[in-house]
């Protein structure tokens, strides 16, 4: 997913200054023209660079630089990101006017530069702009993919995914040993995300062979790996267009490059799936193919199923996985939380038998707590970049058709006029509360809300609260003596750590309920 961090003096070349310039005041002189001189009564914000406009003031954090800058200059807030003009949105009164009051305005994406070389010209969902498309792949994954009813068939082997993730973790953590919690969450959402788009797993350690000897084996969760830290990163050519041939800091060649090995990698799963034929669609895949047979919307090339695998398994890896691991490094830093929460699942589920998904409704602490992990870590932190789709107005202001619309989830969830000390962990300020995430709490939107909130929400927020509940039942996690969790952020698209979490696991349980569910460590 795009987001706005940067390493724009790295990419810039000096060379290459006048010819900014120029451009610049082409451009501005154009703009005064097409607008016919009329004034418009933009949001308030601060006064940017010539040319780059306020990306200079973004940082590596453009979340909490945004926020920051926000409390100066109000809830609504005019920036350029280069030559695009942009506004951000921080309060629940505002993204409740954009995403709901104005919701079918603000629908759409601009058009960047990793939707048309990463997902085919925009064959994707995520990225795509043109209504109708979206709108057809949109109703696939309603209905087809991520509906509630497919999301129950879902339940089990997401149930035994998560039973391995226990396994694993109590076999790592034997003789004392330090278990690396981020690794073990990403692989828990990465192998569910392949059982659900193709029904395979064992992807995270093995490479797929190539076809011929001179070309490297391809190894999927790095390429997902390389393509989050490259579009972490703000790219010349994307906000300066005129420059955008250039592809300074090779941007688009890196992209690209990343697509042949993502294609390199779907290619021979496709084929597989494609011989088995028309029998009844077992994964997100067979949908797909059987779409592709049927000559559905514009008869579903190759390019577009790649294209959808791909959201599929970017949109719905890392998000999760770190929101288990912020959530994880929380409650290491709050005992009295892990204990409430274990003590709720003996007296909910007891010691005799797994936490299972029809308990979830019964362990209300541990959904406060979840919600609580989704407030101050929304791990896509400014949403998908939206756009205006035609001239209006909010709040009184203008906002000219394609305008980038930012809507900040983080600072939303860090308000100290809406959260009693917000940067504080405390579960408890949910209980008894019926705030959600589900987009209909406009303080609360870490899956953001309307058309374009998103559609893997209840799958989710089901594997983040499961997860939890397994690992606590299942597992005792303690620090070694002296360490001391921090919750530093990393620079990334979806709101990475800064440094590795690891913990020490021991079982906690009888051995003979492990044994009795398959688990061997
Ligand atoms: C904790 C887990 C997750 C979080 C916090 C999360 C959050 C988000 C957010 C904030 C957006 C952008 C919405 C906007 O632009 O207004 C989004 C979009 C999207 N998400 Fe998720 N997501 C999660 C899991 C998933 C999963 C599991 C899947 C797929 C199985 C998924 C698929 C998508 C897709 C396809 C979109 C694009 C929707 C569109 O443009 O219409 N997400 N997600």
């Amino acid at each position: 997913m795009e987001v706005v961090g940067m390493k724009w003096s790295e990419n810039i070349s000096i060379g290459s200054l006048a010819l900014y310039v120029g451009g610049f005041l082409m451009l501005l002189l154009f703009w005064r023209k097409f607008r016919g001189g009329k004034k418009l009564r933009l949001p308030p914000g601060p006064s940017g660079w010539p040319l780059l406009g306020h990306l200079p003031l973004l940082g590596t954090m453009p979340h909490v630089a945004l926020m920051n800058l926000s409390r100066t200059y109000g809830p609504l807030m005019s920036i350029r990101l280069g030559t695009a003009p942009a506004v951000v949105v921080s309060s629940p009164e505002m993204a409740r006017m954009v995403l709901k009051t104005q919701d079918h305005l603000f629908a759409t994406r601009p058009r960047t530069i990793t939707g048309e070389v990463f997902f085919y010209n925009f064959k994707d969902m995520v990225f795509s702009s043109s209504t109708d498309h979206w709108r057809f792949v949109r109703r696939i994954f309603d209905t087809e993919i991520l509906s509630l009813r497919r999301l129950g068939n879902l339940k089990s082997f997401t149930e035994e995914e998560m039973k391995t993730t226990v396994e694993r973790m109590l076999r790592e953590g034997r003789d004392g040993r330090l278990v690396e919690i981020d690794r073990n969450m990403a692989q828990s959402s990465f192998d569910i995300m392949c059982r659900i788009s193709f029904n395979k797993t064992g992807y995270f350690e093995q490479k797929i062979p190539s076809s011929t000897s001179q070309e490297e084996p391809v190894h999927l969760p790095s390429v997902m790996a390389d393509f989050c830290s490259i579009t972490g990163g703000f790219f010349v050519g994307e906000y300066i267009p005129f420059l955008r041939k250039l592809d300074l800091g090779g941007f688009e060649a890196r992209l690209l490059e990343l697509r042949k090995r993502f294609s390199k990698f779907l290619s021979p799963i496709i084929e597989e799936h494609r011989q088995r034929g028309d029998g009844e669609a077992q994964d997100f895949l067979d949908v797909l193919l059987s779409l592709q047979r049927d000559g559905a919307g514009n008869g579903f090339p190759n390019d577009e199923i790649k294209a959808l695998l791909q959201n599929m398994l970017l949109a719905g890896t890392e998000t999760d996985a770190n929101t288990s691991i912020w959530l994880l490094a929380e409650l290491m830093r709050h005992s009295e939380v892990r204990q409430k929460l274990v003590d709720e699942l003996d007296s909910v589920v007891g010691q005799d038998r797994l936490v299972e998904d029809s308990d979830l409704h019964h362990l209300k602490y541990l959904k406060a707590t979840v919600k609580e992990a989704f407030r101050m870590y929304p791990v896509v932190p400014l949403l998908v970049p939206h756009a205006a789709s035609e001239d209006t107005t909010v709040a009184g202001y203008d906002i000219p058709k394609g305008t980038r619309l930012l809507v900040n989830a983080y600072a939303l969830g860090r308000d100290s006029t809406v959260w009693t000390n917000p940067n504080t962990f405390d579960p408890e300020r949910f209980v008894g509360k019926s705030t959600d995430v589900r987009g209909q709490h406009f303080e609360l939107l870490p899956f953001s809300s309307g058309r374009r909130a998103c559609p893997g929400m209840e799958m989710g927020i089901h594997r983040v609260e499961l997860r939890l509940a397994q690992i606590l039942q299942t597992c005792v996690l303690s620090l070694p003596s002296g360490v001391k969790i921090d919750v530093e952020e990393a620079p990334g698209i979806t709101l990475p750590r800064a440094h590795p979490l690891q913990v020490l696991v021991t079982p906690r349980l009888q051995p003979e309920i492990y044994y009795r569910n398959g688990i061997r460590f």
